[in-house]
C-alpha cells in the first residue's frame, strides 16, 4: 500500500515539473542560423566529438592551427621500441650492447636484393641467436616471422647453418610442406644483421602446457602432436640431420582456421648438425638431453628421439620427465625412472663416464659391447657422496616430483579425471599402457636400440591400434643413401643453389667408426657429408673441405678468402672498430679440419627468391665443416674456441639482459617467485591404493622434503671441449621449485580451458591465447578426441587443408583411418582426455611490457649486402676482444644467471640458463 502511495507521489511530483524537452534534440530541423540552401547540401548528422578525441586524433590539425609553420613528419615520432635495452651503442647506433638490432614498431627490414620490405610489428620471441619479430610483408599480404641474428660473427655463421639445413629440409626433402617443419622463406642481411624469414607460427608446446597450469594434455592431443613431430623427425633422419635441441619450446603450434585440428611444427635448427659432423659435445637442453650426450659418447639422430620421448611424456604429465638440476641429477633420474643404466659399451667409451660411474669389474674385455661382469654391468653409478668426493662439489639435486616411481608408476598413477565411467576409465588405462610402452622405446638408454622415427611411428600409441602386448619394431629398412639424392641446381646468376643436401662423393668415412660396434645395428647406409655446393665456384676447392671454409679466419695455414654477403668476419669491426674476431670462437673452430674431405659447403637458398644474398650460396660454409675425421660424435680436437670454456662461448650471459622473453609475453607474468624465494616444497605423490587406476588429485599428497632447495645456480662445472654457440641455453637455472606439483593437479582441470572459445571465466590472456592459437571449441578434445563418432565425422567432413601423406612413407596407414590431414588417426576408442570437465580458469598471467622509449637512431651507414672478399684476419687467436661478459679464460664470457629467466622457469624450459651445470 505504501508502495502505491509512493509511486503516486512520485508521479505527482514529476507532473509538477514543467516538461522541457532538450532543445538540441527537439529543435526544429530548419535551424534559423543555417541558410536553407547550405543545409540542404550538408544533410547529415553532426557528431560532436569529445575534446580528448579531438586533441588526440586531430592533434596534428590542432598544432597546425596554432602554428601554421608546423610540419608533421612520421619520422619524428618517438619510436616504440621492441628491443631491450634500446640504447644504440654498437654498429653505428643500430645495435644495443648485446649486438641485437634495435627494433621498433614499423621499422623496416629490407632485403636489398629483392627490395622486399618486412615491416616489424611485434616481437615474437628472443633466443640465443637474436630476436624474432612478427613482420608484415605488404607485397605478399601476410605476416611472417623474421629472426634477426645478432651482429656477431659466430651467431651469424651458425645462423647460416640454420638457413642451410632448413632450406635443404624444406626444398629437398619436404617440398610440399608435409612434415611439420617450419618453412623458411627468405634470408638477407640488413644493417649487418642476418635476417631469416620464416612462416609465422603460434605459441609453443611449453606455453600450451604452462597455460594449462602444467596439467598434461589429453591423450588425444599427445598422440596427435607425437605423430606430427615424428613426421619431422623421420624427415630429419632421412636427411641425416640432428636437430640437437628438441624441446617443447621448439615445437610451435601453427595458426589455423577454425575447425581444423591443431598442427605443430618443429623450429629452431640453429643447433642442428649433420649426423656425420657432430662436432659439438655440449648440446641439447638439459631436461631433454640424451644419456650419450651427457656421457660424452658419439651421437646420432637417436638423441632427438630421446628428446622426443621426454616431450611426449611431458605433454602427458605436464611436467618434465627428467627435470635434472644437474647432469648428475639428470642421470640419476633417468636411471631411477627407466630402470637400468646406459649399456657398458657406451660407458666404456664415453668420455665422461668416470664423472658419473665407478668401475666395479674388469673393463678389459675384448669386445667392448660385452663389457659386462657376470652378466651385470661393470659400472655403477656414483652416489651423491661419491660424486662430491670426486668432483669436489655437491651435485645439484632437484625436486622429486614423482615420488620415486618408475615410468610405469608415473604414467599409470597420474591422476585420472573424476567421474569417469568404468568403460572410459578402462580405455584410458589401456591407452596409458600403450603410452608407457611407447615411451620405453624412446627413452631407451641404448642409442642403438632406441626406436627410430619410422619404428616409433608404427607403435599402437601412434597408430591408434589397440595395445595388446609390448611393441617389437621391425628392423629398420635400409634407407636410400641421402647422397644419391643429391642434385645441384645451378643458379642462373652463376652461384648455385643447393638443392640437395649431401655430397655424393663423400661417404662419411667417420660413419664407419660409428657403426663398427656390434651394438650399433643401424643400417650402414652411406651418405655424403657435404651439403650441396658441389662444383661450386670457389667454394669447394678440394677434397679436404677446407676450400669451403666459410669466412677467412683460420690459422695461417688455413686461411681462405671469405666470401660473404656481409663480410661477417668484420661485422663488428666495421661497427665498433674493435677486433671482435680475435676472440671469435668460430674463428678458432676453423682450425679443425676434415682430412677425408667431408666438406660442408653451405648453400642456403632463399625461398621467395633465389639467393637473395646476391652471392653463391655455396660460398657459405659453416665453421664446423672442418672436423677431425672419424668422429661423428667423437670429440675431435678441442676447439680452442670452446674448449675449456664452460659456458657459452658467445657469452649468452652477457647478452641476456633482454632475453627473458623466450616464453611469449602471455606466458610470463614477470613476477614469478625466484627460486630463492620459493620455499623448497618437495611434493611427492602418494598412492594409497597403487593398484587402483582411479586415482585423483587427492591421492597425490604433498610432502616437504628436508633436503633443501633445488637450487642449482648455473655452476661452471667441468666443461666439454666443444660447445655450440647455443650451448649456453642448454642448461638452465635450477628454478624447478616453481614447478607445480602433481599434488596440485586438479582433476577438474582440463586442457579444454585452453581450447574452448567462450568463457567469462577466462582471463584476457587466455582468451588472447585462444584467439591466437585458434584452437577453439570446434576442436576441443571432448568433441574430437573423446568418445566415438567425432573423429569419423571429422575425417569424413569436407574440412580441407588435406595433408596428403608426405614423401616419408614412415607411417602405417592400413589400419588407421586418416585424419583430416590425411594422416592416419588413432582409433577414436583410444582417444580420451585426462580431464574433460570445464573448470574455472586459473590462468591469469599478464604479458610482459616490452616497450621502452627514448632512443634516437643515428645516421645509417650503407647496407652491407654485397659480396665481400675479406682479407684473412690473423689476429683471431691473439686473444682479442672478449664479449662484455667474458671472464677468466673463457672467450666470449662465461654465463651468468639470467636475472629474469631465473624467475621464470623452473624447468629446463627457459633455456635461458647460462650456468654450466655439472
Ligand atoms: N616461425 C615462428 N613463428 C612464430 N614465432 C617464432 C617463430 N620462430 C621463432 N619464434 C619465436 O621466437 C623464439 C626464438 O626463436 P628460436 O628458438 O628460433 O631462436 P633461438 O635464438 O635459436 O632460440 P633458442 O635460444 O631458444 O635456441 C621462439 O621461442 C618462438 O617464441
Amino acid at each position: 500500500m505504501d508502495e502505491v502511495n509512493t509511486t503516486v507521489a512520485v508521479d505527482e511530483s514529476l507532473a509538477s515539473i514543467p516538461w522541457r524537452p532538450k532543445l538540441l534534440v527537439f529543435r526544429p530541423y530548419a535551424a534559423a542560423v543555417v541558410n536553407r540552401e547550405t543545409r540542404a547540401q550538408n544533410l547529415g548528422v553532426f557528431v560532436k566529438r569529445p575534446l580528448v578525441s579531438r586533441l588526440t586524433k586531430d592533434i596534428v590539425e590542432t598544432y597546425r592551427k596554432c602554428n601554421p609553420q608546423f610540419n608533421y613528419s612520421d619520422e619524428l615520432n618517438p619510436k616504440r621500441f621492441l628491443t631491450t635495452p634500446s640504447a644504440g651503442v654498437l654498429n653505428d647506433g643500430f645495435d644495443n650492447e648485446n649486438s641485437d638490432f634495435i627494433l621498433s614498431v614499423n621499422c623496416p627490414l629490407v632485403n636489398s636484393e629483392t627490395q622486399r620490405r618486412y615491416i616489424v610489428k611485434d616481437m615474437l620471441g628472443q633466443g640465443t641467436f637474436g630476436q624474432v619479430a612478427k613482420c608484415w610483408v605488404a607485397e605478399l599480404d601476410r605476416f611472417v616471422a623474421v629472426k634477426i641474428i645478432k651482429n656477431q660473427p659466430a651467431y651469424y655463421q651458425q645462423a647460416l647453418v640454420e638457413v642451410s639445413i632448413l632450406t635443404t629440409l624444406n626444398k629437398k626433402f619436404d617440398p610440399e610442406d608435409k612434415n611439420h617443419i617450419v618453412r623458411i622463406y627468405d634470408y638477407f642481411v640488413y644493417q649487418r644483421h642476418l635476417c631469416i624469414a620464416f612462416e609465422l607460427l603460434d605459441g609453443n608446446l611449453y606455453e600450451l602446457i604452462k597455460l594449462n597450469k602444467f596439467h598434461g594434455l589429453s591423450l588425444g592431443y599427445v598422440q596427435l602432436f607425437s605423430k606430427q613431430i615424428l613426421y619431422g623427425l623421420a624427415l630429419m633422419k632421412d636427411a641425416a640431420i640432428i636437430h640437437c635441441d628438441l624441446k617443447p619450446e621448439n615445437i610451435l603450434l601453427c595458426t589455423r582456421k577454425r575447425m581444423e585440428p591443431p598442427e605443430v611444427k618443429v623450429i629452431d635448427f640453429g643447433s642442428a648438425c649433420m649426423e656425420d659432423h657432430t662436432v659439438y659435445s655440449y648440446i641439447q637442453s638439459r631436461y631433454y638431453r640424451s644419456p650419450e650426450v651427457v656421457l660424452g659418447y658419439r651421437y646420432t639422430t637417436a638423441i632427438d628421439m630421446w628428446s622426443f620421448g621426454c616431450i611426449v611424456a611431458e605433454l602427458f604429465l605436464g611436467l618434465p620427465l627428467f627435470p635434472g638440476a644437474s647432469e648428475f641429477d639428470l642421470l640419476k633420474r633417468m636411471i631411477k625412472i627407466n630402470g637400468g643404466q646406459p649399456p657398458d659399451y657406451v660407458l666404456k667409451e664415453a668420455k665422461n663416464t668416470s664423472k658419473f660411474f665407478k668401475c666395479v669389474g674388469s673393463v678389459n674385455h675384448e669386445d667392448g659391447s660385452q663389457a659386462s661382469y657376470s652378466g651385470r654391468s661393470i659400472y655403477q653409478a656414483l652416489s651423491e657422496e661419491e660424486y662430491e668426493a670426486r668432483e669436489m662439489k655437491k651435485p645439484s639435486i632437484g625436486k622429486e616430483y614423482f615420488n620415486h616411481m618408475n615410468l610405469e608408476g608415473i604414467v599409470t598413477k597420474y591422476p585420472y579425471r573424476k567421474d569417469l565411467t568404468k568403460e572410459v576409465l578402462a580405455r584410458e588405462s589401456q591407452m596409458r599402457l600403450s603410452l608407457i610402452d611407447f615411451l620405453k622405446g624412446l627413452v631407451e638408454f641404448d642409442p642403438a636400440k632406441r626406436w627410430s622415427p619410422l619404428q616409433a611411428s608404427k607403435h599402437p600409441f601412434v597408430t591408434g591400434e589397440p595395445f595388446t602386448c609390448p611393441y617389437k619394431p621391425a628392423p629398420e629398412t635400409p634407407r636410400v643413401p641421402v647422397s644419391h639424392n643429391v642434385k645441384v641446381d645451378h643458379h642462373p646468376a652463376g652461384g648455385h643453389w643447393f638443392a640437395a643436401g649431401l655430397s655424393p662423393n663423400v661417404l662419411g668415412g667417420n660413419r664407419v667408426a660409428m657403426y663398427n660396434n656390434s651394438h650399433f645395428q643401424v643400417m650402414p647406409y652411406a651418405h655424403g657429408g657435404n651439403f650441396g655446393s658441389l662444383g661450386s665456384h670457389g667454394s669447394y676447392n678440394d677434397g679436404t673441405g677446407l676450400g669451403s671454409s666459410y669466412g677467412s679466419y683460420g690459422d695461417n695455414s688455413n686461411m681462405l678468402a671469405y666470401y660473404s654477403p656481409v663480410g661477417p668476419s668484420a661485422m663488428n669491426n666495421y661497427a665498433q672498430n674493435i677486433p671482435v674476431l680475435g676472440s671469435s670462437p668460430d674463428a678458432r673452430r676453423r682450425n679443425m679440419q676434415i682430412p677425408h674431405g667431408n666438406g660442408f659447403a653451405f648453400s642456403p637458398a632463399g625461398y621467395f627468391a633465389p639467393m637473395s644474398l646476391g652471392t653463391s650460396p655455396s660460398q657459405f660454409t659453416p665453421p664446423y665443416s672442418q672436423v677431425t675425421a672419424g668422429s661423428p660424435g667423437h670429440y675431435g680436437p678441442s676447439s680452442p674456441a670452446r674448449g675449456n670454456c664452460h659456458g657459452s662461448p658467445l657469452g649468452k650471459g652477457t647478452v641476456s639482459g633482454n632475453q627473458m622473453n623466450r616464453r611469449k609475453g602471455w606466458g610470463y607474468s614477470g613476477n614469478l617467485p625466484t627460486q630463492e624465494s620459493t620455499p623448497s616444497a618437495h611434493w611427492q605423490g602418494q598412492f594409497p591404493d597403487a593398484n587402483s587406476p582411479n586415482l585423483n588429485a587427492g591421492n597425490w599428497k604433498q610432502q616437504q622434503r628436508n633436503s633443501g632447495n633445488a637450487v642449482a645456480h648455473g655452476s661452471f662445472g667441468s666443461g666439454k671441449p666443444l660447445l655450440h654457440p647455443k650451448s649456453a641455453t642448454h642448461d638452465k637455472p635450477e628454478t624447478s621449485g616453481s614447478l607445480p606439483d602433481p599434488g596440485d593437479w586438479d582433476p577438474n582441470y582440463s586442457d579444454e580451458l585452453l581450447l574452448q572459445d567462450d568463457s567469462s571465466e577466462f582471463s584476457n590472456m587466455t582468451m588472447e591465447f585462444n584467439k591466437s592459437m585458434q584452437i577453439s571449441q570446434a576442436f576441443a578434445p571432448t568433441e574430437s578426441f573423446v568418445g566415438v563418432g567425432r573423429l569419423n565425422q571429422m575425417s569424413n567432413s569436407n574440412m580441407s587443408t588435406q595433408r596428403p601423406n608426405g614423401p616419408i612413407q614412415a607411417f602405417p596407414h592400413a589400419e588407421a583411418s586418416p585424419d583430416v590431414h590425411g594422416h592416419p588417426m588413432m582409433n577414436s576408442s583410444h582417444l580420451m582426455p585426462h580431464f574433460s570437465h570445464f573448470a574455472p580458469s586459473r590462468l591469469g598471467q599478464q604479458p610482459v611490457q616490452r616497450f621502452s622509449h627514448g632512443r634516437s637512431v643515428g645516421a645509417r651507414g650503407g647496407e652491407w649486402n654485397h659480396v665481400k672478399v675479406q682479407a684473412p684476419l690473423s689476429n683471431y687467436s691473439s686473444g682479442g676482444q672478449r664479449s662484455p661478459g667474458s671472464n677468466n679464460n673463457a672467450p666470449w664470457g662465461r654465463r651468468g644467471n639470467h636475472p629474469i629467466a631465473a624467475n621464470i622457469l623452473p624447468s629446463s624450459h627457459g633455456g635461458n640458463e647460462y650456468g654450466r651445470i655439472a
